[in-house]
């Protein structure tokens, strides 16, 4: 498919639930290019009668006796109507930028709703398989070149209908000449699409991933600005910027360079039909030019309006295809056939979620790239309503995994977790996630008040939030700042230290209540005696909850009525602390393993 019918199938997509708001501005559109060549039109009698010459168009002349008394000056009364038209157009002109503007804001708007709608709705998978940069690029750059588009195809919609009005005067002036105007035309614009649009298309493409590749590389050196400064990279990241800056600046010359040749070819054509019409003009009537110059005028004057209005419909023609690229980006994301992928991914969704009995993993085999080992492996245990469970095992073994299938953000590849013998994929995840608490390692803080970061839009009071911040242990630092609960962290909350981060994170979900805990590492950052606090809380919370606790230290999960054990994927032990230590397996060999290393407490090793 060529590149024009490319951007016009994607308009008709953007454009189609706009119909009628369409239909109104071309209205508009065309009631402006019907005043504005009946404008030019009038140049014709002006200068006729001025001159003397008893040459009318037929059409006018049938208007005036139509319109005027005959006792009117044609002279004066052509001018009048001049004046008159003059004040219409500019009326309608105002309209017609308005709604162009309208129309413009409008489907841009739903474009950047429609975008973001479309990513949002996409499983955890296709944003874990994804570089941050090009989601970013997408939602960011490439939305607004598409909206850039959007605004030239509305021009292109004006400048078009006013170029196609003009060219239709001129056919009513001489049909000879305007067809040898427009064979010239056509010549010049098959040239212009043949050896421009494919070379700004080519090079839009280069600029885009150049613009994709640049932006990549500047959010992986923020979000890695310290690693960056400890491992002194420094120059190794300025090397990379420089790398990716000096394809954009390549790109960026050859598509403004490219994008300057219309103007300078229109130009140079339009005056030089002039200065030929003229001595065509001369040598054709044997220099007895002035019954001519009334016609000659008015088409002149047609010609050098038509010019500049297609002369800005190519541009137009030009940016938007200069813009494909990017349109073609977000087009893609919105038509994307994700539904098969997705309804896979979330299942039926019907029922309502209802918690009485247990969760139970029945035969549950997962893998996250097909072909690969199985990162889980014919996984099967049962989790008591409010009985409190960990999960360990060596790095590698699985234990994440447990809690992304249990917080939907993969589903099993075989076997099913299934909540009172009910699939979770039959069940409402919305509802279901209401229910759970997830605490992961990565803690996410935003630029808000602690206040808010902890609230995170759930409908709560003051006391409420002051409860969940004491079961976080947090309560205490946030008394010690300068704005207690009112102090506004940091973008990605860089003026508080990881614990810190991980308590805000602990308190927003106890805020919430869950039915389910999940704990993933989540007091890793945290020192000791936080740990212990918030592991006392969880014990008292845990009456009415139920909660799965990841930890690699084992001390903290010590006291958990089932410890399932995870070895390359396979669950391969299951009881209490006490029969796992006699078992003297797998857990055993962890336990003793921290034990040597000092990160298992003396008083647990007591207990004993
Ligand atoms: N998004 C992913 N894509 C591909 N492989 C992954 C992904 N996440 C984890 N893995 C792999 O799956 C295996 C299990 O990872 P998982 O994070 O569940 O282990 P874990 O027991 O939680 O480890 P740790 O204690 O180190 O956090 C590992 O081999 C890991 O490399």
């Amino acid at each position: 498919m060529s590149v024009i019918s490319d951007s016009v199938n994607i308009m008709r997509f953007l454009f189609s639930p706009f119909k009628k708001l369409i239909a109104l501005y071309l209205i508009s559109v065309i009631a402006l290019s019907f005043l504005e060549v009946f404008r030019i039109s009038l140049v014709y009698p002006i200068i006729n009668y001025g001159l003397g010459v008893e040459n009318q168009p037929k059409l006018l002349d049938a208007f005036y006796d139509f319109l005027l008394p005959s006792s009117m000056n044609p002279f004066v009364a052509s001018a009048l109507l001049l004046l008159v038209i003059t004040v219409m157009i500019a009326g309608i002109y105002g309209t017609v930028a308005y709604g162009g503007s309208y129309v413009f804001s409008t489907v841009r708007d739903s474009l950047d709703r429609k975008v973001f709608e479309r990513i949002k709705s996409r499983p955890y998978r296709y944003f874990a398989g994804k570089k941050q940069g090009d989601l970013l690029y997408i939602g960011q750059g490439a939305v607004l070149e598409s909206s850039n588009a959007i605004n030239q195809f509305v021009e292109l919609l004006r400048n078009g209908f006013m170029s196609l009005f003009y060219l239709l005067l001129l056919f009513y002036l001489s049909f000879w000449l305007t067809i040898c105007v427009m064979i010239l035309g056509i010549f010049y614009a098959f040239i212009v699409k043949k050896s421009l649009f494919s070379r700004v298309y080519r090079n839009s493409s280069v600029l885009n991933i150049s613009l994709m590749e640049k932006s990549v590389v500047y959010q992986e050196f923020i979000s890695g600005i310290k690693t960056i400064f400890i491992t002194g990279s420094l120059d190794y990241w300025s090397e990379k910027y420089d790398s990716a800056v000096k394809k954009l600046k390549k790109a960026y010359t050859n598509v403004y360079a490219l994008g300057k040749i219309p103007i300078i070819a229109n130009d140079f054509i339009m005056f030089s039909i002039i200065a030929l019409g003229g001595i065509l003009l001369y040598v054709f009537t044997g220099g007895d030019f002035i019954p001519y110059i009334g016609i000659f005028g008015t088409f002149m004057l047609a010609l050098y309006r038509l010019v500049p209005s297609l002369s800005a419909a190519q541009s137009n023609l030009s940016l938007l295809v200069q813009y494909l690229p990017s349109l073609e980006l977000v087009y893609g994301i919105l038509i994307e056939d994700s539904d098969e992928e997705e309804s896979s991914e979330n299942g039926s969704d019907s029922k309502e979620f209802s918690f009485r009995e247990k969760i139970e993993f029945d035969n549950v085999s997962f893998f996250y790239e097909e072909g690969k080992r199985k990162t889980l492996d014919n996984i099967t245990f049962e989790i008591s309503k409010n009985s409190r469970i960990a999960i360990v095992g060596s790095s590698g073994a699985g234990k994440t995994t447990v809690a992304n299938l249990l917080a939907l953000l993969y589903r099993p590849v075989s076997g099913s977790i299934l909540i009172d013998g009910v699939s979770l994929s039959e069940i409402c995840s919305s509802d279901y996630l209401s229910h759970l608490g997830y605490i992961g390692q990565e803690t996410f803080v935003y630029h808000n008040t602690i206040r808010e970061n902890i609230r995170f839009g759930q409908d709560c009071s003051e006391d409420d939030i002051m409860e969940a911040a004491k079961l976080a242990d947090a309560h205490e630092f946030i008394m010690a700042t300068n704005d207690g609960y009112d102090t506004v962290i940091g973008d990605q909350g860089l003026k508080l230290s990881g614990g810190q981060r991980q308590r805000i994170a602990i308190a927003r979900i106890i805020l919430r209540k869950p039915e389910i805990l999940l704990l993933d590492e989540a007091t890793s950052s945290l020192d000791n005696i936080s740990e212990q606090k918030i592991m006392e809380s969880v014990e008292k919370l845990s009456k009415n909850m139920t909660v799965i606790i990841i930890a690699h230290r084992l001390s903290t999960v010590q006291n958990a009525d089932q410890i399932f054990v995870l070895k390359g994927g396979k669950l391969v032990e299951r009881g209490s602390h006490n029969e796992l230590m006699e078992l003297r397996g797998e857990y055993q060999r962890l336990y003793l393993g921290q034990k040597k290393d000092g990160f298992v407490e003396t008083s647990s090793l007591e207990k004993e």
